[in-house]
């Protein structure tokens, strides 16, 4: 059987599962191999638990033939059936990708489209060489547009899950150096988030360009490339203007394109703080003006988006303020998220809990520095730091307070005894510093 033959079940079944423990009736398993766990081992599980057919890449006993779809290599097939269900789709599909933002954003374009249109999302962050394959095959004939967020840790990541899914609009968040360690530097970052503006120019798609940004301007112009841009500095056709920002933005803007002009009638007041939530806010209203969603939609998706999972939170304590931005950090989102933070002019006394950036490779060391000098060279009242990498500085800090590990703080009680103060939490997904949420009053 070949991927034709693939497509027809799935027509008729239009949904898969790559996990027996979570099996929909009627769904097609896809048995793949991963860090943990054989896939093919669970085929006959999934059988029983209500799966219409598996694909498997090695012999499974025990599962009747006509239920059995044997190819190579199982996640290649389910690569090629997004593929596949993705050139059936008639409909605008924004590929993004960044180093920063692209979780936020996409919810931000999509909590604005969905206003206009039926638009499918990435749901979380499935964003990978599995989760972007899983997402195709969630749009349905029902979707008018489709939003896809692609990640990636190293170079060619970005340009198969291009060709997986066929974006014929692309953004780009920022550059920044996240995941240093697997692109090699700033330049390889540079190299693998331009693959997501190759294959728009290779296909002559349409972008959508940050005009603050020196480095995607550059990109672009390179690829001769013109896009439709956003910003808040530079010359643009949306053009954001910040009324406030303490804690949460406001602002307004301006569209101009193609003849057409629009403005927001009122200031936007959002629910999000940190300069760069502005950057990824008015990315969004770029996006929904250029596919006509209307002023009041427009700044009602934004004043109503609350975001979640430990991004940009403010949470009221009993006593303190805390400023949750615990899902994860490398030295850009590090950097922009206590310069945010010390901005804010707050009754409460500021403090930071900071916990190491990981996936550095080789500039881990000279990064962990850099925002220890940051630190230094702002005036919080005070700062804790949390892991290793920050831990072998520690003699040359010593008016910092530094933990070798999140357990370690938490047995020490210091937390316990801050009070009526505003407090900063970041640092990379590893060291899961919400988990101190239950340790502050
Ligand atoms: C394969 C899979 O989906 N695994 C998920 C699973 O892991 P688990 O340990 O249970 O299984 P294995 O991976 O070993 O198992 C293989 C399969 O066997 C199935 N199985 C197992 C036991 C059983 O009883 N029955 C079974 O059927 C099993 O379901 C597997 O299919 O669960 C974990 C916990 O929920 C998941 O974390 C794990 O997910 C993996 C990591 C994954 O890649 N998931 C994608 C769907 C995805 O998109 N995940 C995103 C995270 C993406 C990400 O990290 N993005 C990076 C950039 C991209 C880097 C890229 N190069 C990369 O390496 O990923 C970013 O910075 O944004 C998410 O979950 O949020
Ligand atoms: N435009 C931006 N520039 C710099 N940092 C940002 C930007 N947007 C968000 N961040 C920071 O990144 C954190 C994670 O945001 P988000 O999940 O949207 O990013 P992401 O790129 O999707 O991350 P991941 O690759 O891990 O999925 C936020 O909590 C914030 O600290
Ligand atoms: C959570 C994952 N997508 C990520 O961003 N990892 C970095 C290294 C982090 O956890 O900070």
């Amino acid at each position: 059987m070949n991927i034709t033959d693939l497509y027809q079940i799935f027509k008729e079944s239009g949904k898969v599962s790559t996990d027996s423990r979570k099996i929909e009736k009627g769904s097609i398993f896809f048995a793949l191999k991963g860090e943990n766990f054989n896939g093919n081992q669970y085929a006959k599980v999934a059988i029983e638990k209500g799966a219409s057919y598996v694909v498997i890449d090695e012999l499974v006993n025990d599962i009747p033939l006509e239920k059995m779809f044997k190819v190579d290599n199982v996640l290649s097939s389910l690569q090629q059936l997004a593929h596949y269900h993705r050139k059936t789709l008639n409909i605008p599909i924004i590929g993004i990708t960044g180093s920063n933002g692209k979780t936020t954003t996409k919810e931000l374009l999509a909590a604005v489209l969905n206003k206009k249109y039926n638009t499918f999302f990435t749901k979380g962050n499935l964003n990978n060489h599995i989760g972007v394959p899983l997402s195709l095959l969630s749009i349905t004939k029902a979707h008018e547009m489709a939003i896809i967020e692609m990640g990636a840790n190293h170079l060619g990541e970005i340009a198969d899950l291009c060709e997986i899914s066929q974006p014929n609009f692309g953004l780009i968040t920022n550059i920044g150096k996240a995941h240093l360690e697997g692109f090699g530097g700033v330049k390889g970052i540079i190299k693998g988030k331009g693959e997501l503006y190759d294959f728009i120019k290779n296909t002559n798609g349409q972008l959508f360009i940050n005009a603050d940004s020196p480095t995607l301007c550059q990109m672009a112009k390179e690829r001769q490339l013109i896009g439709i841009t956003y910003g808040q500095h530079a010359q643009a056709h949306l053009e954001g203007s910040l009324e406030s920002s303490n804690p949460f933005i406001t602002f307004i803007w301006n569209w101009s394109f193609n003849g057409e002009a629009t403005k927001s009638e009122k200031p936007i007041t959002s629910q999000l703080f940190g300069s760069y939530n502005y950057d990824n806010m008015l990315a969004a209203v770029c996006v929904g003006n250029y596919f006509k969603v209307n002023e009041q939609d427009i700044n009602n998706a934004l004043s109503d988006y609350q975001s979640e999972m430990n991004r940009s939170q403010i949470l009221e304590k009993e006593s303190n303020t805390i400023y949750l931005d615990a899902y994860n950090a490398n030295p850009t989102s590090m950097q922009a998220a206590i310069l945010s933070f010390n901005q804010l002019v707050l009754k409460k006394s500021k403090l930071a809990i900071i916990g190491d950036m990981f996936e550095l490779g080789k500039d881990s060391s000279d990064e962990h520095l850099a925002i220890l000098e940051l630190l230094k060279n702002i005036t919080l009242k005070s700062v804790i730091l949390i892991g290793s990498n920050f831990y072998a500085h520690k003699l040359s800090y010593p008016e910092f307070h530094f933990y070798e590990s999140r357990m370690d703080l938490e047995k020490d009680k210091t937390l316990l005894e801050i009070e009526k103060s505003a407090i900063l939490i970041k640092g990379s997904r590893g060291v899961a510093l919400e988990k101190l949420l239950d340790h502050i009053s």
